[in-house]
């Protein structure tokens, strides 16, 4: 059905004349496997400026157009009408122009644009051969974005990583839109910039992208935004119409809130926990059910709740290291039976009594409004929360604990030095035999205990950001943590 050519009923918006029609969004929150789903999306809107733009998770082309349970799982409209969740990209990963033409069509009438991903580094996108894997193949690329460009009813855009020069990342930047991409999102990371390598994204290259394309093509910048103050900042170093963010919107939804009240930047974590399952409950749910209970557990929506809370819930887990372990049961415990958000409402409900007493026994800093306005410290260049000036003099504006806040990822070096090595200890040791455990001393040995370090501390990083660790993984997709 889907690979014929419809016919062209109105003529496609390009470049600025596209963008302006979206609203000039200057936000985006970022594609991402697993997790950009549609009640994720409809939470982040809400937090958001009002023409925030949002990405679906990646999808795989040829699945999407030819199997139809894969389809409706992971693509579907919110049930409220009223609440449009736009504007709105679809993003696919594809080889085959052919596949990924007729993936769009089914997308086409519900989206804005729809987008191909260049930028996944993982293993699966290696083999599969998608995503980072295709810089490549600059003949394929081409044959990709302008196969839609030519014949889909929506514009095409594209996201690509930066490549190992800036002279070289502005020729691929060049080509992709030569070949019809209408938006083009730039991460600052190379391919090789993954897992413990993944560092600072370069906002330098992404400038000198954006000063050596035209002004008429619209180009987002993508990495390095944790807090609401990054957006500007990146806005200005590269020159970009508007930047994306992945891992700080996961953090803090709010973190593109435009309002200056710090309540509404940093919202309690027990709130917007309260909001986003009520969401899942009321605007995704109900259309869920008649699927039966089965493919209602293995359905995204369903599937991503509990990785969400872990990084909504971030700063208080490690402290309530209970509600972790509930927190943790809790997919295993609605694939039991009843209502599917009862273990996770359970979890709700102890953090929300623990911020309660808090609060009760030590209450927040407000202004003379009533409102919150966070402990200070004295400036340090570097130091976790936000600068603010009081009358000339510098601060550190320090987030409480059980407020959404960006997460600082430790370096193996500093989980080292935090003690990560003794609480894995006992798991650096599981699972090695005798023999291996006598080896222990040799260089053999002291390579095994690094490897399993190495693991030891990307599990307490995958339990901290909620995805399944070996073992019990989800599905398909949770093998797909594409960037
Ligand atoms: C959980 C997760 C899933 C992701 N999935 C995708 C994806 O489906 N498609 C994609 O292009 N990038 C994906 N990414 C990469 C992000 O879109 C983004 O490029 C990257 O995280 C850098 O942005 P950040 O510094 O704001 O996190 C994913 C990232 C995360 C954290």
């Amino acid at each position: 059905m889907a690979s014929e050519v419809p016919p062209k009923t109105k003529p496609k918006l390009t470049g600025r004349d596209f963008y302006n029609s979206l609203g000039s969004p200057k936000t985006a929150v970022a594609p991402m496997v697993e997790q950009s789903e549609l009640a994720w999306r409809l939470l982040s809107r809400r937090h958001s400026p009002p023409n925030t733009l949002c990405y679906t998770p990646m999808f795989h082309s040829r699945l999407f157009a030819t199997t139809p349970i894969y389809r409706s799982q992971s693509f579907y409209p919110p049930l409220d009408g009223s609440k449009p969740d736009r504007p709105l990209f679809v993003q696919f990963c594809s080889n085959t122009p052919e596949d990924l033409f007729s993936a769009a069509q089914h997308v086409a009438p519900h989206c804005d644009g729809v987008d191909l991903n260049l930028g996944c580094p993982q293993g699966i996108a290696r083999k599969g051969k998608y995503g980072a894997f295709l810089q490549e193949d600059w003949g394929l690329i081409r044959s990709l974005v302008s196969k839609l460009h030519k014949d889909l009813e929506v514009p095409v855009t594209a996201k690509i990583r930066i490549l190992e020069t800036r002279e070289r990342s502005l020729e691929y930047a060049r080509m992709v839109v030569d070949a019809g991409a209408q938006v083009l999102t730039v991460h600052g990371r190379t391919r090789d910039q993954k897992g413990h390598n993944t560092g600072m994204a370069d906002w330098g290259v992404i400038r000198y992208i954006r000063d050596n394309l035209p002004k008429e093509v619209v180009l987002f910048a993508n990495g390095n935004i944790l807090w609401h103050e990054d957006v500007q900042r990146c806005l200005d170093a590269t020159g970009a119409d508007g930047v994306m963010s992945a891992e700080g919107n996961l953090y803090n939804p709010a973190i593109f809130q435009s309002d200056e009240d710090w309540e509404k930047r940093f919202p309690r974590m027990d709130i917007l926990g309260r909001e986003y399952l009520d969401i899942v409950r009321k605007e995704v749910l109900p259309g869920l059910e008649e699927r039966g209970r089965k493919l209602l557990l293995q359905d995204p929506s369903i599937t991503a709740i509990k990785p969400h809370l872990f990084k909504l819930w971030h700063a208080l887990l490690p402290k309530y290291t209970d509600v972790r372990a509930l927190l943790a049961k809790s997919s295993a415990r609605a694939s039991e039976g009843g209502d599917v958000l009862e273990p996770y409402e359970t979890c709700l409900m102890e953090v929300q009594k623990i911020i309660k007493a808090e609060l009760n026994q030590n209450p927040e800093l407000t202004d003379e409004n009533g409102r919150w306005v966070g402990p200070d410290t004295p400036f340090e260049e570097g130091a976790k929360g936000v600068m603010i000036e009081v009358d000339g003099v510098k601060f550190n504006r320090l987030v409480p604990w059980y407020r959404c806040q960006p997460y600082y990822r430790p370096l193996p070096e500093e989980a080292i030095k935090k003690g990560a090595l003794n609480v894995r200890k006992s798991a650096q040791c599981q699972g090695i035999s005798e023999k291996k455990k006598q080896k222990l001393d040799t260089g053999t040995g002291a390579q095994l205990v690094t490897e399993r370090l190495q693991q030891a501390i990307k599990d307490e990083r995958d339990i901290a950001k909620g995805v399944e660790v070996p073992g019990t993984s989800t599905g398909m997709e949770s093998d797909v943590r594409a960037s």
